[in-house]
């Protein structure tokens, strides 16, 4: 049986990037960048007046004179008329550009205006340049600012906006189909009848895709084969990028699923993993087809393989080729230290859901939540990451430290 390290390799080795589309910019939230934003000019563009007040020649002030009589007014969005002489002031706006001759500013809450004059009421300070955001002191026109691979976020997406960027390259999101499966399972909105429950992993699946960026399309299909066998073909000649199916990937009557997927043309890349929660887990793909995810159909099962294995594989293929950063941005679990000693005897690499801290140290601490089995997914409430502890030693004690996988 696989190890996951090995479940990995095979899983991310179907990965390829995903064609790139151009779209406009409120529409590209959350999408993946697929070309580089430079700044078409430097920021601030020009010396940027950074607080309400006048402007005056430092030079003068500092010399000694503390009154000057105003010249005129300065407003943001008005182009820049110089100080006409260094013993005057110029009163300036935030946002304004800063006159020509003038090189520092003073803040209303520093002054007394009175009749067109206005005396300074602090003394000067060591260096002209106060209250002044100087042009290119952020960035030069040219400089790169965002580069291919980035996920569009909101301080992305107005650094996209200054440089003018109406549209920009990005690459297509990913389209995943996730079905459920099992006659016991009705919608949300139904009142089940004592033998069903209602299905819930298709909503933390969706959540969880939705957040590493896909299109997500929900189906449900029963254990009836000939149901089952029809809606699978349907789903996948539909153009999806992955398929992701819940539940009949195990060893009973009714897990139909990989005898199907394989009379679908579905090639078997593997299936059962050597874990817990975890173990029937069942990969493959479809040439010129999608990915398809068996996930085990037990709640924590479902959610834990699927953080585990279908959301790196969600983020390789949102790598565009262009990116040179592509092995470090794909997720890699972090080292935390366990709190507590736990026992896990089955020679299984074990995925226990845990809600980490940070102690006074910057430590990063690992507490396990307590869930019942795969079944208990009101045990994943509060979940912020879980480990992956190696199918030896069988005893893991209190202060060792064991890789972590972010929620
Ligand atoms: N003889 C064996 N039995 C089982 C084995 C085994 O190795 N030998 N493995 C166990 C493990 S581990 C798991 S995990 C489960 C996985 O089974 P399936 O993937 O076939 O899933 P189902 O049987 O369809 O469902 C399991 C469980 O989960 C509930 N479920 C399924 N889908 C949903 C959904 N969308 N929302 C909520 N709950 C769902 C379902 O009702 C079942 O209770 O098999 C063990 N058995
Ligand atoms: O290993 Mo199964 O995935 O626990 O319930």
């Amino acid at each position: 049986m696989l190890s996951p390290a090995e479940a990995t390799v095979r899983v991310l080795a179907t990965a390829r990037p995903l064609p790139t589309e151009t779209v406009a910019l409120p529409h590209a939230a959350g999408r993946i960048l697929a070309e580089t934003l430079t700044a078409d000019r430097d920021f601030p563009p020009f010396n940027r007046v950074a607080m309400d007040g006048i402007a005056v020649s430092f030079a003068a002030w500092a010399g000694g004179q503390t009154e000057f009589d105003i010249a005129h007014t300065q407003y943001a969005g008005e182009p820049a008329r110089p100080l006409p002489s260094p013993q005057q002031a110029v009163e300036v706006m935030t946002g304004a550009v800063l006159p020509a001759g003038a090189d520092i500013v003073i803040r209303y809450e520093d002054l007394l205006l009175h009749d067109n004059r206005a005396r300074i009421q602090i003394p000067p300070p060591a260096a002209a340049g106060v209250n002044i955001h100087h042009q290119a002191a952020d960035r030069h026109a040219g400089d790169a600012l965002l580069r291919p691979g980035t996920r569009l976020g909101p301080a992305e997406l107005a650094v996209a906006a200054t440089v003018g960027a109406a549209e920009m390259a990005v690459l297509r999101a990913p389209v995943v189909a996730v079905v459920s499966t099992g006659d016991e399972l009705v919608g949300i909105g139904a009142t089940p009848l004592a033998h069903q429950i209602r299905r819930s992993n298709v909503y933390a699946l969706q959540a969880l895709f939705a957040q590493a960026g896909a299109d997500i399309s929900l189906f449900h299909l029963s254990d009836n084969v000939e149901e089952l066998r029809v809606g699978l073909t349907n789903i996948l000649a539909a153009g999806f990028d992955a398929v992701v199916l819940s539940g009949a990937v195990s060893k009973g009557r009714a897990d139909h699923l990989p005898g199907l997927l394989r009379e679908l043309h579905v090639e078997e890349i593997f299936h059962e993993v050597q874990q817990r929660p975890g173990k029937p887990l069942w990969f493959g793909a479809r040439a010129d087809g999608p990915v398809v995810f068996g996930l085990p159909g037990n709640p924590v099962s479902t959610f834990i393989t699927a953080c585990r294995y279908v959301r790196p594989w969600l983020r390789a293929v949102q790598q565009p080729a262009s990116a040179s950063e592509t092995a470090a941005s794909i997720e890699a679990p972090q080292p935390a230290v366990l709190t507590v000693d736990i026992t896990f005897k089955p020679q299984l690499t074990h995925f226990v859901p845990v809600r980490m801290t940070v102690d006074a140290e910057g430590r990063r601490l690992a507490t396990p939540l307590r869930v019942g089995g795969s079944g208990d997914m009101m045990g994943l409430v509060g979940a912020t990451a879980f480990l992956e502890l190696p199918p030896e030693p069988a005893v893991f004690a209190a202060r060792t430290v064991w890789p972590a996988w972010g929620l």
